[in-house]
């Protein structure tokens, strides 16, 4: 298991200065030696996943079929899991640590609404310095625990007009801007025990979960306060400029974050039934002006994620009672 940052990953390991990967490519050198990049696949191999999953699996006593990856600000979301086992990240073998302020770095498994979920209190986003692949690698995880179900949450700047603070945008496409670049969490050797070399993302977002959502937040008088639209993730950690939210806003996107979408490509690989929802924390200028209190701060993501928790807990927990219910 490789301890330094330069492989990345458990499948690596150090001989000298030079970091090897299970396959023996040397990848990362220290000093100077050619330097093979190791694929970001290899970091994760599927009995490393494994590995993890049976520490989970048997620490909880669980098989959780729902997955809940908390937004920042949105880590209530796992406050309500009933009887729960809480695993901080230090503690899981092989796991990343969450360096963001509003996440807080620990995995709850338990039940809500007599389902059995697991929820991540702290997701990993690139900008912290982790491959694609190691910021959704919980996902796989998720799956080999017995996830069916991913509920993927994230804070967003609104670029959509008629989003105003503290909605909620159900999504139903996005746009995956480190993918235009050439990055996926994909990328290297498929193993086809998670999925296919070439799996399809149209109809990504399930499209009852979406409408059973429209339906509870007409039953919870919020109607108005929740659109369906598209999301786009860019890298972070900066936020946008003007003249990228305008060119996304012209590419049909509604909310901008920076998480999520990989999460969503290795769900999908892998077959997981997806849902995911952003909390529109402050809305993007499009304009160009003078004013500082059109610039995004994560003060303010935090303080509205906060203000808007209790709404975003309903809706999580009703849609996840409607699943629990529609399968017993
Ligand atoms: O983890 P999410 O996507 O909810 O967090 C968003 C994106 C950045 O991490 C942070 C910026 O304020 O909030
Ligand atoms: N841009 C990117 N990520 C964000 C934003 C934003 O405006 N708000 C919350 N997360």
């Amino acid at each position: 298991m490789c301890s330094r940052d330069c492989c990345s990953g458990p499948g690596g390991s150090h001989r000298g200065n030079t970091c090897t990967d299970k396959k023996g490519a040397k990848s990362g050198s220290l000093a100077g030696e050619k330097i093979i990049p190791t694929p970001q696949s290899l970091l994760y191999p599927y009995e490393v996943i494994e590995e993890i999953a049976d520490f989970i699996t048997k620490g909880s006593g669980m098989r959780p079929r729902i997955g809940i990856i908390c937004g920042s600000g949105l880590g209530s979301l796992a406050d309500m899991i009933q009887d729960p086992k809480i695993f901080e990240y230090e503690k899981i073998p092989n796991f990343p640590v969450s360096t963001v302020e509003g996440h807080a770095g620990r995995l709850v498994v338990g039940t809500l609404e007599g389902a059995t979920v697991m929820a991540m209190q702290g997701r990993f986003h690139f900008y912290e310095g982790y491959p694609l692949a190691k910021c959704s690698m919980p996902v796989r995880v998720m799956k080999l625990c017995g996830v069916e179900y991913l509920f993927a949450t994230n804070a967003a700047g609104g670029i959509n007009p008629r989003f105003q603070v503290g909605d909620i945008m159900l999504m139903h496409d996005h746009v995956n801007m480190l993918g235009f670049a050439g990055n996926s969490p994909l990328q290297g050797p498929n193993d086809p025990r998670f999925g296919p070399r070439f799996p399809a993302l149209v109809n990504s977002y399930n499209k009852d979960l979406i409408n059973k959502a429209i339906e509870i937040a007409k039953a919870m008088g919020i109607e108005s306060n929740i659109h369906v639209g598209v999301y786009s993730c860019l890298g972070g950690p900066n936020y946008e400029t003007i003249a990228e939210l305008k060119a996304l806003r012209m590419m049909g996107v509604d909310a901008v974050g920076m998480s999520t979408v990989h999460e969503v490509i290795t769900a999908r690989h892998c077959d997981m039934k997806v849902f995911a929802f952003s909390l529109i924390t402050n809305k993007c200028a499009t304009e160009y002006s003078d004013k500082k209190d059109e610039e995004a701060n994560h003060d303010e993501v935090m303080a509205v994620a906060k203000n808007r928790q209790k709404a975003c807990c309903e809706l999580v927990s009703r849609l996840i009672r409607e699943i629990h219910m529609a399968s017993a």
